[in-house]
């Protein structure tokens, strides 16, 4: 310990601070991570500590998923290996989502992203939602990351001087201070690079942070429920393609290119500073005005070289999109491609995306040889050649100034041999400055480029969020009723009006108009019509996905809409009964498997459970089961929920006529008023209202009692047909039996 201290002394006062500085943040910095209550270590501990869940605790961890917290938040439970790891996630507020809403409005279509006060705007709008106060964990990182970056230009400075002072010592042929000198080398050695690792460590944890929490607050937006349905609205009326694009790759490239943009911004930048007021000291007020001259001219060349990186990031980002939208409908759309055989025409579309994308990567490539060319030259050999130029001021006119390692030598009572040692140390020194202050220059112009490529990803970013806050909430169609009732509505496709500012909106001419129904509970509807005449379009104004066009709508608020396309959900067999329901949900409920095994006998899929090993089996429920079995889970889900209203859209067409009537004479038992979209005039007669739209373009409607004489026509017609080919059944028997006697075949 005497021996550090008397190294110590020996320091010159601002290296001894500097080392007593770094020491003093080594000790801060070991406690918080090990010892605080919450840090790793202390994380560590209480795992290893606790009770070690059984294979049931797993099984059950991962069927449950989460865990509703009391104060609204939720615990996530991950299982791995043979442990279940607790992550508590607090979704944001509503008031919070729609007090930023403020900090979102919408881009102009001419917007380019560059370097300008637009984007400062969507910077820092984007930025409040990474650190959303002062003293959040993110503004911690910061503030330690920041610190980190100074503590390396501090040290780069004292590396500078002991070099110079190491050679000083050598020149003059001084052994015990050149030893001396490499001892305190070793020893600034450690925190250097301790102070390197950190940097790397604390870049990458602050873009993980920040990428959390955009993600975070983006999924909170994007899949909010009615009445804004963002995640449903922002393809059709904000005119955003390919979000899957946004939120996973755009966020992750956001967050690693602001983190490491502020390092690499904040290094040179500090570097830079101390650097030149180092270099000053020495170069004297007519090198320092020079030095200044140069970084003018420099900056002025390389802003005129640059071209607009911005603009290239945001259409790359792009195009990577289409190519992996394009790669996720092939996954998708698998079964289909390959009945119809249809990888060839695949390939040439996805290639066509891909190439596409590497053009213009290609063409970035193509720019940036040039634009790098332009920078090397300026800032290697257009700096060194001028640092020359400003060193040898000095030097030419016999300055020796000290840059502070040590008091400087009086010249005079020194012999010749230390001017001259005097004179290298200074050159070494002021060398090695200019050499830290050219890789600084050039840092700084690489994180121009890379703000540059920032302000891209800023925009895409911003678009999404600006579009997601644009989506205006539905009209709220729910009331205190029992009863469904449109009056003078009309139905047609939302206008695409919120993608862009200054986009006029245009609305689109309604498919149905003029509907006016009235639905008590027990009051069936079947509404009918040719294809693409808008059936679908009512059953999504019922269900609150669309905005009526005129007219009112009311509803109460337990209406299920089954659509023709069953969806399964990522998870169990019993999931996809439960859905939109989760398992604590249900456990919740205090339902239990067997009723789930009664719901399944009503759809005919009571063997579902032993074909598949139980009700916890996790599987590709989308593949697994047929089509017909899919769209049977949609009417055992109805029967689940029995909500007061069901809306059917076609969603029995795959399933076989006797089972579909038994599961419509079910449905009423249980009490659910039925609306049902389809062709088939056989499900008529469970219904007792009739609407069917007519397919002239016209927009009419007609609605007629089931068993009145306009729909007994249609019914009627088709028992004449029937009972006409029931008269021929005497005639056809006795053709049989002539046949059988020609083959000879005897009836027993
Ligand atoms: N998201 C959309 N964007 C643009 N047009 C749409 C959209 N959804 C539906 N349409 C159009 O609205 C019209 C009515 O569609 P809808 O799905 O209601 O028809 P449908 O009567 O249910 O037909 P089908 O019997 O074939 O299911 C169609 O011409 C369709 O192209």
């Amino acid at each position: 310990m005497s021996e550090f201290s008397k190294r110590l002394q020996s320091l010159s006062p601002r290296s001894r601070t500097t080392v007593l500085a770094l020491l003093v943040s080594l000790l801060i910095l070991r406690s918080r991570l090990l010892d605080a209550p919450g840090s790793l270590y202390a994380k560590l501990i209480e795992a290893t500590k606790g009770k070690k869940p059984g294979p049931e605790d797993i099984e059950d961890a991962r069927q449950r998923v989460y865990i509703d917290e009391a104060d609204g938040s939720k615990t996530l439970l991950v299982p791995y290996g043979n442990k279940v790891s607790k992550i508590n996630i607090k979704p944001t507020p509503p008031s919070v989502l729609a007090s930023s809403a403020k900090f979102f409005p919408l881009l102009s279509a001419s917007h380019k992203p560059t370097l300008s006060i637009a984007f400062l705007r969507q910077l820092s709008a984007v930025l409040k939602i990474a650190f959303p106060s002062l003293t959040c964990r993110e503004s911690f990182i910061l503030v330690l990351h920041s610190f980190f970056l100074v503590m390396r230009t501090v040290l780069s400075v004292g590396v500078a001087k002991l070099d110079g002072r190491i050679v000083k010592d050598l020149v003059s042929a001084n052994g015990k201070g050149f030893l001396k000198g490499l001892g305190l080398w070793f020893l600034l050695a450690i925190p250097s690079t301790y102070t390197n690792s950190m940097i790397r460590h604390l870049q990458s944890s602050l873009s993980l942070r920040m990428r959390t929490r955009l993600t975070r607050y983006t999924h909170d937006l994007y899949l909010s429920s009615y009445p804004h349905l963002r995640y449903y609205r922002v393809g059709l009326e904000g005119g955003l393609e390919g979000v899957d694009q946004y939120i996973t790759a755009d966020i992750a490239a956001f967050s690693d290119s602001l983190s490491t943009l502020y390092g690499n911004l904040i290094k040179p930048s500090t570097d830079l500073i101390l650097f030149t007021l180092s270099l000053s000291r020495s170069l004297g007020p007519s090198g320092t005005v020079l030095l200044f001259a140069n970084y003018y001219i420099t900056a002025s060349i390389l802003r005129a070289a640059t071209p607009a990186f911005g603009r290239l990031a945001e259409v790359e980002r792009r195009l990577e999109g289409e190519f992996r939208a394009g790669v996720g409908r092939v996954g998708r759309e698998a079964e289909e491609i390959a009945f119809y055989d249809g990888g060839k025409r695949e390939l040439d579309i996805l290639w066509s995306a891909y190439t596409r994308l590497i053009k213009h990567v290609n063409s970035i490539f193509k720019i940036r040889i040039a634009y790098e060319w332009t920078e090397d030259y300026v800032i290697k050999y257009l700096w060194s050649a001028a640092g020359y130029g400003l060193i040898s001021i000095p030097m030419l006119m016999g300055r020796t100034r000290s840059l502070g390692v040590q008091t400087a030598p009086e010249v005079d009572s020194d012999g010749p041999d230390d001017a001259v040692a005097d004179r290298t140390e200074n050159y070494i020194s002021s060398r090695r400055l200019l050499i830290s202050l050219a890789d600084a220059g050039g840092r700084v112009m690489y994180a121009y480029k890379d703000l540059l490529e920032l302000s891209g990803l800023t925009t895409r970013l911003y678009t999404l969020l600006s579009t997601l806050h644009s989506l205006p909430p539905l009209p709220d169609i729910t009331s205190p009723t029992d009863e469904i009732a449109l009056e003078h509505v009309d139905v047609g496709v939302p206008p695409l009006s919120f993608a862009l500012a200054d986009d006029a909106a245009t609305v689109n001419p309604p498919l149905v108009r003029d509907l006016t129904v009235r639905l008590r509970p027990g009051e069936h509807l079947m509404i009918t019509g040719s294809n693409g005449v808008g059936k679908t379009a009512v059953a999504r104004v019922l269900a609150g996905l669309w905005a009526p066009q005129g007219g009112v709508v009311r509803r109460p608020d337990e209406v299920l809409v089954v659509p023709q396309r069953a969806y399964m959900v990522a998870g169990s067999l019993l999931d996809q009964i439960i859905y939109p329901h989760s398992y604590a949900q249900f456990a919740k409920s205090g339902r239990t498997e067997k009723e789930l095994i009664e719901i399944l006998e009503a759809v005919h899929l009571a063997y579902l459970p032993a074909r598949e090993g139980g009700w916890r089996t996790r599987k590709e429920w989308r593949d697994v089961l047929s089509g017909g079995e899919k769209q049977r889970m949609g009417m055992a889900r109805v029967f689940y929920h029995k909500p007061k209203f069901a809306v059917l859209d076609e969603c029995t067409s795959a399933v076989s006529s006797d089972v579909e009537g038994r599961m419509y004479e079910h449905a009423k038992t249980l009490g659910i008023t039925l609306i049902t979209i389809s062709l088939r005039p056989s499900l008529t007669r469970y219904h007792t209202q009739l609407l069917t739209l007519s397919g002239d373009g016209s927009g009419r409607t007609t609605l007629a009692r089931v068993g009145a004489a306009a729909v007994r026509m249609g019914i009627g017609r088709e028992i004449i047909n029937l009972e006409d080919k029931l008269r021929e059944e005497g005639s056809w028997r006795r053709r049989l039996e002539e046949l059988d006697g020609l083959l000879g075949i005897q009836k027993r």
